[in-house]
């Protein structure tokens, strides 16, 4: 049975207009934003209601406007996932040069040119005969706490993921944020941390606390704790404070992005870094996507809800392309780094196929 939300989501794709599709973490409503035009906004101020997708490096943050958009949603019912048990097999030439790239990473830092440095990859899988909304069906389902979404634009292309990670939660002054690090698989029972990753997990709580010192008062931050997302669980702790003038939200989110989780610390030496050794464009991964100005499932203004772009793919010519990452410090080692990313590209590979 086809519902209105993707009867209209099949029309627009079909006439090469811009759309999202998203639903957030915790509810089991599905908004839409249909873009009625074709043309590529771009945010100017960051005053903009709408729908914004922000690359990882760049400032041309992509809008679907509002006011040049119809919006709908629609509840939704979860449904029982099947975990598909294809074998993704290993790519030697794809493992031995990401190991290299995390060498040269652990190298780097070792000389004293940065502290972490995210580094990633960025693997194809053929699809199935499946529609780009039937996957973000299953994403519905397979991840109630993530931010699942599914963006096209013909200038941009169509890109699909459940991400974990907030970036920003604005509603009027008060703002909410994450201090995300450390991964390894779930288990059941106790998950155990290790004093390195806890480690690198406060530097990112550090660097967020220090970043919002000059825009912002009543900072409140959780004690760090294991969050599960998917089939892995990160160390994540929850900021909140109160922006001394709302105007600043701009300022902040290009404080925030791209955030030690995706990119590194200092922020400049280990983005240089990345755009010179990882060889291939990131384009929207690591970037950041969401509401901007808006709560448009409640429909109310002065509140945005931004996450980062990760878990994510982009669907080009019956294929996905697969983005996956991890954060290296000096005590990283290659080959554990690149198993890091096999586990982190199941939250995808599960829904496909
Ligand atoms: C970079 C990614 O994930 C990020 C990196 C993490 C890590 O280094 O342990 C953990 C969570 C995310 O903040 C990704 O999934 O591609």
């Amino acid at each position: 049975m086809m519902s209105g939300l993707y009867q209209k989501a099949e029309e627009q794709f079909k006439n090469r207009l811009p759309f999202a599709l998203y639903s957030k973490p915790g509810e089991t409503v599905a908004v839409g934003i249909f873009q009625k035009d074709a043309s590529l906004h771009f945010t100017t101020d960051f005053k903009e209601e709408g729908f914004v997708l922000a690359p990882f490096h760049g400032e041309q943050f992509v809008l679907l406007p509002k006011e040049k958009s119809d919006v709908f949603t629609e509840a939704y019912t979860r449904i029982a996932i099947e975990n598909n048990n294809t074998v993704f097999g290993a790519d030697v030439a794809a493992k031995e040069n990401f190991e290299q790239l995390v060498q040269n990473g652990v190298d780097a830092i070792c000389k004293g040119n940065f502290k972490k440095v995210v580094l990633s990859r960025k693997e194809t899988v053929s699809l199935e005969n499946v529609t780009p909304f039937e996957l973000f069906k299953k994403l519905l389902s397979a991840y109630p706490t993530a931010f699942k979404y599914c963006f096209f634009h013909p200038e941009i292309g169509m890109w699909l993921g459940a991400t974990p990670e907030q970036l920003l939660k604005a509603s009027g002054d008060r703002i909410k944020t994450v201090a995300l690090a450390g991964t390894q698989v779930y288990h059941e029972g106790e998950i155990k941390w290790e004093i390195k990753e806890q480690k690198e997990q406060e530097f990112v709580t550090e660097f967020i606390l220090e970043g919002l010192e000059d825009y912002a008062a009543e900072k409140n931050s959780s004690k760090p704790y294991t969050f599960r997302a998917g089939n892995i669980v990160h160390i994540k702790t929850d900021i909140e404070a109160r922006l001394h003038d709302r105007q600043d939200l701009e300022k902040i989110i290009k404080m925030l992005h791209p955030t030690p989780a995706v990119c590194g610390l200092p922020k400049e030496a280990s983005k240089k870094f990345i755009l010179e050794n990882e060889g291939y464009n990131r384009e929207y991964y690591s970037g950041f996507l969401g509401e901007l100005n808006r709560d448009f499932a409640k429909d109310k203004p002065e509140n945005s809800d931004l996450f980062v772009n990760l878990r994510c793919m982009k669907l080009q010519n019956g294929k996905a392309n697969l983005y996956i990452g991890c954060g290296i410090t000096k005590d990283s080692i290659p080959e554990k780094e690149f198993i890091e990313t096999v586990n982190k590209s199941l939250t995808l590979k599960n829904i496909l196929g």
